[in-house]
């Protein structure tokens, strides 16, 4: 809030460290002793101001940030600490409750709020203001934090008021068994107007932002209470729908990045529940009791280029500060008991008129921020809390219904409400009901008729008033002429007598002339002024009119709109619903004719059978029989010696099967055993074939060694040694030794093997295998031998 913008507080008695100033300010002489009870003072009640110091912020506690608050929640009271030309300065201040950074969501709505709840449930109305810079912590303290689940039915830890205030109305209610039925509105005020945050998402094409939240109107009844012209109701069943409320509402709000808080939000919001209870009279007749509790949720109230705001939102700037300027002046007024309370400066104050010096019980919440940055802010904050409190309000308990009234009341309502409806479907253009829009008209019409009436009567008067006027002179000039005559004539006693009667009668007739000029005079400044509220109203009204008609043009060229889409999908439907009935008619058709060929066919087959039948039932009924029976009787014969065939086949199969498995098993042992006797074989021959291979080795060894000598001796190329050899004795290899070299053929082999072998094993003893040996009968092995035999 800027500082401009704040009430002028009283100034503060500022002390240094060893001296404190404690500003109660209480006008019915000294602190609440009981926060929760407001003090009540002959005049009426003190509103209740209750002081929350936010915690720091994580942000603000890494960048250790330097706290200048401290509370004193069981004094109540607040200190801000200040450095002056280097001198430490204490401010106290004293509310009617101090909740310090600490305190928890569920301490200050037991301790502060659930007994204005209460109240409400009494039949009063009560509001509750949170007010302070942004960023400290009024939506925090109105809705709740982010958490908006709540577990097994409870309401989060960090719920706010709303939530809270709802739960412990249906609780009580619902201890009570009462009849009730409740109901909430959420409005929200930018830039001076008002937008329903409750009201239906109206369009389904794209349409600019602003343009789905049309600004509502803002009406004085003949009573002159102020209500929003329709505003969205919606009824309450349970706390938990509160939340859905909440965030439909929260969504629409308009938020706008600031420097200081980038969720800041810059509108105010009046979130209202009102609860209808009935009760039953000592009579027996059945009541309403209304009660009403109004929660205010304030824009920041910072100043605006502080918060780094820039030039887009100079209006916005300056609409905010109306309201929160207005509310100030509101106070001030209040406080200082001034003559005119400026209500009707801001809609804000227009529409909580009653709260600040009406019939209200009102409680305001002023949040502010430890932090030494926000020093000027949260002691501005804390004047203007601080002087709130000297606001006296007269509460009173609101008027109980008969139920019987309230029902007919709510069926001019429902009438009056169907007309719209009906103009609404109707009428293409202005959407009010014909009657009103005439009567308004009327009322429009007379009333220029009125004011032109008024201004040739105005006028009349302003000429009646110059002739008086003159009048007035020329009597004046009359008497001061008289009174020089009078002088010069005194000595004549007779005729002084005279002129003395004469005077006293044009001073009674001046008299008179001045009283009427008098009369006359306030009869035109009373003119001027029912011209001149006349006129206001005029403009008011026709202002209100334009704005309700460009509204229902609004809302006709969207339906307009609406319908043609409307149209278009209804034609495409159609036409493709056409060509899907004509297809499936033509398939039935197909099908009907298939179904009719063949329910001749089967008709036509039906009467063939019932013709046989009946030529065979009229002259071979007997032989038909004895056919019958004779097959039957063949039918039986040849089943049972079917049975039997039957019985001995599957007999044999039995039994040949139980040949076939002992000839597969006797099969598997012999198998069996061939396989053991091969293994013990194939044993010894791995044996023996590792020896000759080594055998063979050596040998290969030593006629490589061999060669090579004999090469050396034997075959070394002679070299030139100029004289001639002496003869040497060549020893070449005899043919019988070349040929003792070359490999025996197979069978050769195989027999010299198995003389070998037979020699073997007979030094083994082992006859059997032996003589299986000699003798190999399946290829595997005799496949396997040859090669190893061929390659050693
Ligand atoms: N008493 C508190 N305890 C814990 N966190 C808090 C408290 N008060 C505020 N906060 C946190 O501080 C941040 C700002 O709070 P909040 O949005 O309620 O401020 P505000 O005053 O409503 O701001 P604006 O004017 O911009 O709407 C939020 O993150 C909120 O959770």
């Amino acid at each position: 809030m800027e500082k401009r913008n704040c009430p002028p507080s009283p100034s503060p008695r500022s002390t240094e460290k060893s001296g404190r100033d404690l500003r109660s300010g209480d006008s019915n002489g000294g602190t609440n002793t009981n926060s929760n009870t407001i003090t009540r003072g002959e005049k009426g009640v003190n509103v209740q101001v209750i002081l929350r110091c936010r915690p720091l912020s994580d942000e603000e506690t890494k960048s250790n940030t330097p706290v200048v608050i401290s509370c004193n929640e069981r004094r109540r009271e607040v200190a801000a600490t200040q450095i002056i030309a280097n001198k430490q300065i204490d401010r106290t201040f004293a509310f009617d409750k101090v909740f310090g950074p600490s305190s928890k969501q569920k301490d200050l709505f037991e301790q502060s709020i659930s007994p204005i709840v209460n109240e409400v449930l009494e039949g009063y109305n009560c509001t509750i203001f949170a007010y302070g810079q942004t960023g400290t912590g009024k939506t925090y303290t109105m809705e709740g934090g982010g958490t908006r689940k709540t577990k097994n039915g409870e309401l989060p830890t960090d719920a706010g008021v709303i939530p809270r205030a709802v739960r412990q109305i249906f609780d009580i209610l619902e201890a009570q068994c009462a009849e009730y039925s409740m109901k909430v509105t959420f409005l929200e005020l930018y830039n001076e107007e008002i937008t329903d945050l409750l009201a239906p998402e109206e369009p389904k094409f794209p349409v600019p932002e602003d343009k789905t939240k049309k600004p509502i109107a803002l009406m004085e009844d003949g009573k002159g209470f102020v209500f929003v012209r329709g505003l969205e109701e919606e009824i309450v069943y349970s706390a938990g729908e509160i939340y859905k409320i909440l965030d439909k509402g929260s969504a629409k709000r308009r938020t706008a990045e600031t420097l200081l808080n980038k969720q800041s939000s810059r509108s105010h919001s009046i979130f209202s529940i009102t609860i209808h209870i009935k009760e039953l009279t000592h009579e027996g007749e059945e009541m309403i009791k209304i009660g009403k509790l109004n929660l205010v949720d304030l824009a920041g109230s910072e100043n605006i280029s502080r918060s780094g705001a820039r030039d887009g939102r100079a209006r916005e700037a300056g609409e905010i500060n109306k309201s929160l300027l207005t509310l100030g002046r509101v106070i001030n007024a209040l406080v200082e008991h001034s003559g005119h309370v400026p209500y009707r400066d801001s809609k804000l104050t227009r529409l909580l008129r009653d709260s600040l010096g009406g019939k209200t019980k009102t409680c305001i919440i002023a949040t502010i921020s430890p932090s030494v940055y926000c020093l000027e802010e949260t002691l501005s904050t804390l004047d203007y809390a601080h002087r709130a409190k000297n606001i006296k309000n007269k509460p009173e308990v609101n008027q109980r219904m008969m139920k019987s009234a309230m029902i007919k009341d709510l069926y001019y309502e429902i009438d009056r409400l169907k007309q719209e409806v009906f103009a609404a479907r109707e009428k293409n253009g202005i959407y009010i009901p014909r009657e009103r829009y005439l009567q308004e008209e009327a009322e429009k019409k007379a009333m220029t008729e009125k004011i032109e009436r008024l201004g040739v009567d105005l006028e009349a008067r302003d000429k009646q008033l110059v002739e008086l006027k003159e009048l007035y002179d020329a009597e004046q000039l009359l008497s001061a002429e008289l009174g020089e005559k009078l002088g010069k004539t005194q000595c004549f006693g007779g005729i002084a007598s005279e002129a003395d009667n004469l005077l006293n009668e044009l001073q009674c007739s001046l008299s008179k002339q001045e009283e009427r000029l008098a009369h006359f005079a306030k009869k035109q400044r009373e003119v001027q002024t029912a011209v001149g509220s006349l006129r206001e109203s005029a403009v008011n009204r026709t202002s209100h009119l334009q704005k309700e008609i460009s509204t229902a043009q609004d809302f006709n060229s969207s339906v307009r709109e609406k319908w043609g889409v409307y149209m278009e999908e209804t034609e495409k439907n159609y036409i493709e619903d056409t060509t899907a009935i004509d297809t499936g008619r033509s398939c039935l058709a197909e099908v009907l004719v298939e179904c009719k060929g063949k329910t001749s066919m089967g008709a036509q087959q039906w009467k063939n059978a019932e013709d046989s039948l009946f030529s065979l039932g009229k002259g071979n009924m007997e032989s038909v029989d004895s056919i019958v029976r004779t097959g039957t009787e063949t039918n039986q014969l040849l089943r049972s010696k079917l049975s039997s065939a039957v019985s001995s086949t599957l007999e044999n199969i039995d039994v040949a099967n139980k040949a076939l498995l002992s000839s597969i098993d006797s099969s598997l042992k012999l198998d069996h055993d061939a396989c053991a006797n091969i293994g013990s074989i194939l044993t010894p021959c791995h044996e023996e074939m590792r020896e000759l291979k080594g055998e063979h080795q050596s040998k290969v060894v030593e006629i490589t060694e061999n060669a090579g000598k004999c090469l050396e001796e034997e075959y070394l190329v002679d070299e030139p040694s100029c004289s001639t050899p002496r003869r040497r004795q060549i020893d070449l290899p005899s043919v019988e030794s070349i040929e003792e070299l070359r490999t025996p053929d197979y069978d050769e082999l195989l027999k010299s093997f198995q003389e070998s072998r037979g020699s073997w094993k007979q030094a083994n003893g082992d006859m059997r295998h032996f003589s299986q040996a000699q003798e190999p009968t399946s290829p595997s092995v005799r496949d396997s031998r040859v090669p190893l035999v061929a390659k050693n």
